[in-house]
């Protein structure tokens, strides 16, 4: 933990997750989102000596949860480059990968990073701090068309189109450079008493462009058949729809787009079986518990044994 009594991040559908990576204690293990380290603790404590557990998180700050011992090892990068930072520890091969989605509750709770709707910060919103693309100028820069992609794909949002013309016109005279500048600049578009809810709507569309949340998540994905061992488990927590459709996809047709491939002789080509079929979804008591939980779905899926290797 970075501030002494704060949580950090309290672990979503934990028992779900280490039930899902099915863990064998020689293993070797990755979690692509270590953040408060709630789920990695608990997979570590299931290693022998002869196991390990490689973590990623490309926001500096969750380093500090991480710990010392021969067999773990914390990558500071985006899980976008999963194989090749595998590559450079002398890992060929993995018995699990896990990856909880998203933003941990400390990035939203740290009001100066601008995730919040809560208090006042600078348009900001990168999970990785050194990377080039931030809020402030995805509201300043973009054109009106790329606004309303992204309001409309990423925050869901019916008026889509009004929030990005709103934006547009509300930049010319002023540009919008904080949490706060944003939220007045759009408080006529919110819906009566629904406006908290539309505002994390907007925030998150503009969260998940600026981290390319999407892109890195089709990057990833399209790696873990590479580095996962027959029989190893893949283990997603999505907490957005189009998040949740490539997971579905990919671990049900082998591609992000969900079509069928079949061989010369009609067999389906993928490289992974679902262990469940539908999203395993958080319990009432874990969403009364922990509201982080409510929008949770997870899926787990078999690495095969026939699938060739690139
Ligand atoms: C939902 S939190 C994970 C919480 C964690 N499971 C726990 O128990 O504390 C997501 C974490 O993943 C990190 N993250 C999100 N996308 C990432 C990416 N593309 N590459 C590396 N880290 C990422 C975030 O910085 C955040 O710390």
């Amino acid at each position: 933990m970075t501030e002494s009594n704060k949580i950090y991040h309290v672990p979503v559908m934990l028992a779900e997750c280490l039930e899902g990576l099915n863990i064998n204690p020689d293993g070797v293990y990755v979690d692509v989102t270590f953040g408060g380290g709630g789920h990695s603790r608990a997979i570590f404590e299931q290693l022998s000596p002869k196991g390990k557990l490689v973590v990623f998180d490309q926001d500096p700050d969750a380093k500090n949860n991480a710990w010392e011992a021969p067999n773990f090892h914390f990558v500071a990068a985006n899980f976008a480059f999963l194989q090749n930072h595998l590559r450079l520890l002398g890992i060929k091969e993995v018995d699990g990968i896990l990856a909880d989605l998203g933003v941990s509750s400390h990035q939203f709770d740290e009001e100066d990073r601008g995730f919040s709707i809560r208090g006042n910060a600078p348009l900001d919103m990168r999970m990785n701090q050194n990377g080039e693309l931030t809020a402030e100028r995805i509201v300043n820069e973009y054109e009106e068309g790329e606004l309303i992609r992204i309001f409309r794909n990423y925050g869901e949002l019916k008026n889509a189109r009004n929030v990005a013309q709103t934006i547009v016109s509300k930049r010319e005279s002023n540009s919008i450079k904080t949490t706060q500048d944003l939220m007045t600049a759009l408080e006529k578009c919110a819906p009566k008493f629904k406006d908290h809810k539309f505002f994390a709507q907007v925030f998150q569309a503009i969260r998940i462009e600026v981290n390319q949340e999407m892109d890195v998540l089709e990057r990833f994905l399209t790696q873990t058949a590479n580095v996962l061992k027959p029989g190893g488990r893949l283990v997603v927590m999505s907490y957005h729809s189009l998040e949740d459709r490539l997971v579905k996809n990919y671990m049900k047709r082998g591609n992000l787009e969900g079509e069928i491939e079949k061989d010369f002789f009609g067999n389906v080509l993928k490289p992974f079986d679902e262990v469940v079929r539908h999203p395993i979804v958080p319990t009432e008591e874990e969403c009364e518990r922990n509201s982080r939980a409510r929008s949770a779905k997870l899926r787990i899926a078999l690495r095969k044994e026939q699938h060739v290797k690139k």
